[in-house]
């Protein structure tokens, strides 16, 4: 093992001897093993395995079309797997609440529904009573400090309003893990660093499991407790990083040694993985 990552304390991702414990010494909140995954010829995912711990943010990044997405679609149940399981503390998706925030909030939220109704409407398939609905959407805008006016529609929204209401539709059902796919990646810049502040800020109020799909390292290493850096596929694990930035992460990180050596030690990976043919 070579000095830097001795720095950054990697711990292998090996397919624990029991299932109880797994790789990171705690019992992790997701299990995935045997995953495999084929669109036509291209094979995405070949016997894949990852323990995703309790309580971190994870950010996954790796090469252009190495499969991130469609891990975080075959976690959340949104594509079919070919084959291996995925469990939730051993338990199905079927039988937890997840959280999923789409890329495009234009077409996420429900045009003709103000924004007090796009948060409540799970509640509302949950058939939550109309007043427990109310209480509870209140009580998460409340909770959040969210400053936004819930009445208007979409349409009457910037699009960072949108998402910030696509993320706390994703959160009113109180998701036992959520999954963010590249949420911030149609938003202009300044919406882009108010966006990170608010999900950082989300994270440490709720402390959910966040699985995170990122194109920008800086914003990837920024926002995560670990890195999970995919190879070209048939995507392997090419390195899982963790990185123990204190939080509230602010501008002034972007600056410390920690945070440098941590994003320097990602690229290197990457483009590792980019040459690869
Ligand atoms: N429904 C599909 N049918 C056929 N091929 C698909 C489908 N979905 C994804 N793929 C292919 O599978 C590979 C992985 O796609 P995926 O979107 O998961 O990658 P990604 O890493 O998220 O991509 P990007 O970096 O562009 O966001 C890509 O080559 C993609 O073209």
């Amino acid at each position: 093992m070579s000095a830097i990552q001795h720095a950054f304390r990697p711990e292998p991702i090996s397919v624990p001897s029991s299932p109880a414990v797994g790789a990171f010494g705690k019992r992790p909140h997701v299990t995935i093993r045997g995953l495999s995954k084929r669109f036509d010829k291209a094979v995405i995912y070949d016997n894949f395995d990852l323990d995703i711990p309790r309580g971190e943010l994870i950010s996954v990044f790796g090469p252009n079309g190495c499969g991130k997405s469609t891990l975080i679609n075959m976690i959340a149940g949104l594509i079919p797997v070919d084959a291996g399981q995925i469990l939730f503390d051993g338990m199905l998706l079927s039988e937890i609440k997840f959280g999923y925030v789409f890329q495009n909030y234009r077409e996420a939220l429900f045009p003709w529904m103000r924004a007090f109704d796009n948060i409540s409407y799970p509640l509302k398939m949950m058939k939550v009573p109309a007043a427990e609905r109310k209480a509870r959407t209140e009580k998460l805008v409340a909770h959040l400090g969210v400053k936004l006016d819930l009445n208007k529609y979409p349409y009457q929204m910037s699009g960072g309003q949108q998402q910030l209401v696509s993320i706390m539709r994703a959160l009113i059902v109180e998701p036992e893990i959520l999954f963010l796919d590249e949420p911030f990646s149609a938003l202009d810049y300044e919406m882009t660093l108010f966006m990170r502040e608010q999900l950082q800020k989300l994270f440490m109020e709720t402390g959910t499991t966040t699985v995170l799909v990122s194109h920008d390292l800086e914003e990837a290493v920024y926002l995560a407790d670990r890195v999970l850096l995919l190879s070209r596929y048939p995507a392997r694990v090419a390195d899982f990083v963790q990185y123990d930035g204190v939080r509230p992460r602010t501008d002034a990180t972007l600056s410390e040694p920690d945070f440098v050596r941590t994003k320097a030690h990602c690229l290197d990976v990457f483009q590792r993985e980019v040459r690869r043919s």
